[in-house]
């Protein structure tokens, strides 16, 4: 299976909020058929009304795939809509935080073929990070269906355990809120200097972005990005003096930030 199987046989979005449209968008612009698109949800946005995806209508009998993309919290009362799927050799993909191949394998059925995923929202322009692990019932055709389906939208990794799907979660799933708050806390930064707070954001926001672009396309290591910034003795050095503490500096900060995170992926897995 490969998407032009997807474009043929259907795929079916359960859940379209904010990470299911940010998927959607990332796949029609790769121009994956809106009509190939069945979408159940209950408050369809005025954007996802206007894509041209069935909305809400009866789904084709046998989709190649079935994304799964309600909160975990929602899991249980959502899934009974594909159950009569279950068993199929449609192939589940569930992006829900925490909850484990095995309780959406019982959900749906022995024998269900799911893949979990964990993507991010940069997947709407292209640029997501996806990991993926599938249980017992998916095989390379399955597997490779699923990271073509997600490398169309950005990069992917493959995980060797589930286990390590909540530092994923932590790191790279939750981790845009991180680098947008870093935006927020740095126009903060600049109007407690004296700036207007539009030029501090402007600033900031067009400093985080050029910086992500320059690691993105750079083969120069994240450290030595920041020694090339870093002129002996200079601003920079300053600033990191404080960013770099070994006790109340950034390490220490993002270790707890994302043992929190890790934690609470781990708490809604129970
Ligand atoms: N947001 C992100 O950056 C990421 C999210 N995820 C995961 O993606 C999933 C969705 O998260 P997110 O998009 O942020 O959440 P949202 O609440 O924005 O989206 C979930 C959508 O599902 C709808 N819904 C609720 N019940 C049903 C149902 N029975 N059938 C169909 N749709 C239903 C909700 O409608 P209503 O609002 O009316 O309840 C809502 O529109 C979660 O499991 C999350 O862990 C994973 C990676 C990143
Ligand atoms: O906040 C959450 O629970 C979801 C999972 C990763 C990003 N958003």
């Amino acid at each position: 299976m490969n998407m032009d199987d997807i474009a043929a046989r259907g795929m079916v979005l359960l859940g379209c909020g904010k990470m299911g449209s940010a998927l959607l968008e990332g796949w029609l612009a790769t121009g994956l058929p809106p009509s190939a698109i069945w979408v159940l949800e209950p408050k369809p946005s005025d954007w996802l009304q206007a894509t041209g995806v069935n909305l809400n209508a009866g789904l084709p009998d046998a989709p190649a795939v079935a994304l799964l993309a309600v909160k975990p919290q929602m899991m249980g009362e959502a899934l009974p809509a594909l159950q009569a799927l279950g068993g199929s050799d449609t192939l589940f993909i569930s992006i829900a935080a925490g909850t484990s191949l095995k309780a959406i394998e019982g959900a749906l059925g022995a024998g269900s073929r799911v893949v979990r995923v964990m993507p991010n929202t940069p997947a709407a322009v292209g640029r997501g990070i996806s990991a993926l692990i599938g249980n017992e019932q998916v095989h390379y055709p399955q597997l490779s269906l699923a990271r073509e389906l997600m490398a169309a939208v950005g990069d992917t990794v493959t995980l060797e355990t589930e286990a390590q799907m909540d530092a994923v979660t932590a790191v790279s799933g939750s981790g845009p809120a991180y680098v947008f708050h870093m935006i927020e806390a740095l126009a903060a930064a600049g109007a407690a200097q004296g700036l207007p707070a539009d030029m501090a954001m402007k600033l900031a926001r067009a400093t985080v972005c050029g910086a992500g672009e320059l690691a993105h396309q750079s083969e120069e290591s994240a450290a030595q990005l920041r020694i090339n910034v870093t002129s002996p003795g200079g601003t920079t050095a300053a600033a990191l003096g404080v960013l770099m503490d070994e006790d109340h500096g950034l390490p220490p900060l993002l270790q707890r930030a994302v043992a929190a995170a890790a934690h609470r992926s781990k708490e809604l897995g129970q």
